[in-house]
């Protein structure tokens, strides 16, 4: 065990920031950020490109020096007010990044030996294979480098860094330089072998479907913040921001005003009672909270009743762009995604529904 300074009790935590910010030159990339992982979690620190996540990650693991803040893993200060920085290859982390490069003069299980001197000879072997067999590798252990794909590589690459049971593994878009079908699977892999060892994980990526796929919990970052911390299902269904909303996905988006604890849709009144009458607000509506069904009585003054501009099919789903048609006479074009082929024709007529539990609504800020 490295030597560490022992901090609050509350840093039980498998890696905990406090404070950190960080400028390069003048430019303050990391503003203020506080976050935690609890033993086991597996966070993904997701955000635009140059919203600062692979700074934070850095910092984490100790190539980066920390300028203002603090760092503790499991409890112990690794970097900060208190004590002088400790390099990574005494922080007990794992590390992973895109590009992952092996030693290319070792073959495959001596990569994965290479990080575990601290075992005893012949525990070192029987531990390679292990992480080697659980990625999918085993056949592969006596190959070199250049004799693997690309994805072959990569879970070569997470094993090494998972043999030496590190409390903490780091991965910078593990999976980002992988063709779809493959980094599916090796996603999948990566999750079930981090889950079965328990290993606390903070996960960068730039793809929403992927935090949702690993995360436990997901923190949102932008422009060097977090912006909303918690489960794939608070930031999905409870978001805070309307950054949050439109970085999950496309949306529809419609201006009001609250009136009597409501605003007014093309589909209906939505409630936003925990607003002052007058606020003028956005409406940000999911395309899959619509629902969308041919209009029972067709016919009857069709200009006042939405329609079908025009669908396509997009495989597994179907987009809709419709002109929904208020009572009041308020149009809007709307995109609605429906499960399946369902292709109306353009000009048909529909009723349009709305899952509230889809539609957001935020104060306009000037
Ligand atoms: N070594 C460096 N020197 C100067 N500026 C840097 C350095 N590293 C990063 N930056 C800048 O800091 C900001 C944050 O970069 P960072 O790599 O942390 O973002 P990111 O969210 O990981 O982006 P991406 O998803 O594109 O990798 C960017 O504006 C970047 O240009």
């Amino acid at each position: 065990m490295t030597s560490t300074t022992p901090v609050t009790p509350q840093s039980a935590q498998a890696l905990s920031l406090q404070g950190i910010e960080h400028r390069f030159g003048a430019n303050r990339v990391v503003k203020g950020i506080d976050l935690e992982i609890a033993p086991g979690e597996v966070m993904c620190l997701l955000g635009p490109s140059g919203c600062g996540k692979t700074t934070l990650l850095r910092i984490a693991a100790g190539l980066e020096p920390v300028q203002q803040g603090r760092v503790a893993l499991d409890g112990h200060e690794v970097a900060g007010p208190n004590r002088a920085h400790l390099p990574p290859e005494k922080r007990s982390v794992g590390l992973a990044f895109q590009e992952s490069a092996l030693f290319p003069h070792l073959s495959v299980l001596e990569n994965v030996t290479f990080g575990l001197k601290h075992l005893a000879r012949r525990e070192r072997i029987p531990r390679a294979m292990e992480l080697l067999t659980q990625l999918g590798m085993a056949d592969y252990a006596e190959r070199y480098p250049h004799m693997l794909s690309g994805g072959q590589q990569q879970r070569v690459a997470l094993a090494r860094a998972l043999a030496p049971s590190p409390r903490l593994m780091l991965l910078d878009e593990p999976f980002s330089s992988l063709d779809a079908r493959l980094r599916d699977r090796i996603r999948d892999d990566t999750l079930h072998v981090l889950k079965t060892l328990g290993t606390a994980t903070l996960l960068v990526t730039h793809d929403p479907e992927e935090a949702m796929f690993m995360a436990d919990r997901i923190a949102l970052m932008r422009d060097g913040r977090i912006l909303q911390v918690g489960t794939p299902f608070e930031l999905y269904c409870l978001p805070t921001d309307p950054f949050v909303v439109t970085f999950f996905g496309e949306v529809n988006e419609l201006s009001g005003v609250v009136k009597g604890g409501e605003v007014a849709t093309p589909m209906g009144m939505v409630k936003a009672d925990w607003l002052e009458d007058e606020t003028p607000v956005r409406v940000m509506i999911r395309p899959e909270a619509l629902s969308v069904r041919q209009r029972a009585r067709a016919g009857v003054e069709p200009h006042r009743h939405s329609h079908v501009i025009m669908a396509k099919l997009l495989g597994r789903s179907s987009l809709l762009h419709l002109c929904a048609h208020g009572s009041d006479g308020e149009e809007a074009h709307l995109h609605a995604r429906v499960p399946g082929v369902y292709l109306p024709a353009p000009g048909e007529e529909v009723d349009i529904a709305l899952d509230h539990s889809q539609v957001f609504i935020f104060p306009c800020r000037d």
